[in-house]
């Protein structure tokens, strides 16, 4: 069984766009859909924390990796974008664009 840590970085490096996201979050939601709607191409991995035995332990692990404590975590390219504010910011100073490209 791999660890926590295994599967987040094999997530982040396997994976354009990831999502650690809630079923429940209005915020997350938020970012799931500006992906839907603005990258349709792009098929995002979304780990729903609250809908996984290791979703607590992820988030543990998150928060010691990123210094976010909250979903959404979103990661383009490998890099951390943030939350869904700095996700909504990045669409629109064109950064997320820049690092969907890469
Ligand atoms: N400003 C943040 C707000 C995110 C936020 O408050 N998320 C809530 C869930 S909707 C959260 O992570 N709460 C703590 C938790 O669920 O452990 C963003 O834009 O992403």
């Amino acid at each position: 069984m791999s660890s926590v840590k295994d599967t987040v970085e094999n997530a982040i490096s396997s994976n354009k766009i990831v999502i650690f996201s809630k079923s429940w979050c209005g915020y997350s939601a938020r970012a799931k859909k500006l992906f839907q709607e603005h990258f349709p191409e792009e098929k995002p991995l979304v780990l729903e924390l609250d809908e996984r035995d290791d979703g607590d332990a992820i988030q543990d692990y998150l928060a010691q990796k990123t210094g976010q404590t909250t979903v959404p975590n979103v990661f383009v390219s490998q890099k951390q974008v943030g939350g869904n504010d700095k996700t909504q910011a990045a669409f629109k100073s064109g950064e997320l664009n820049r690092l969907v490209n890469l």
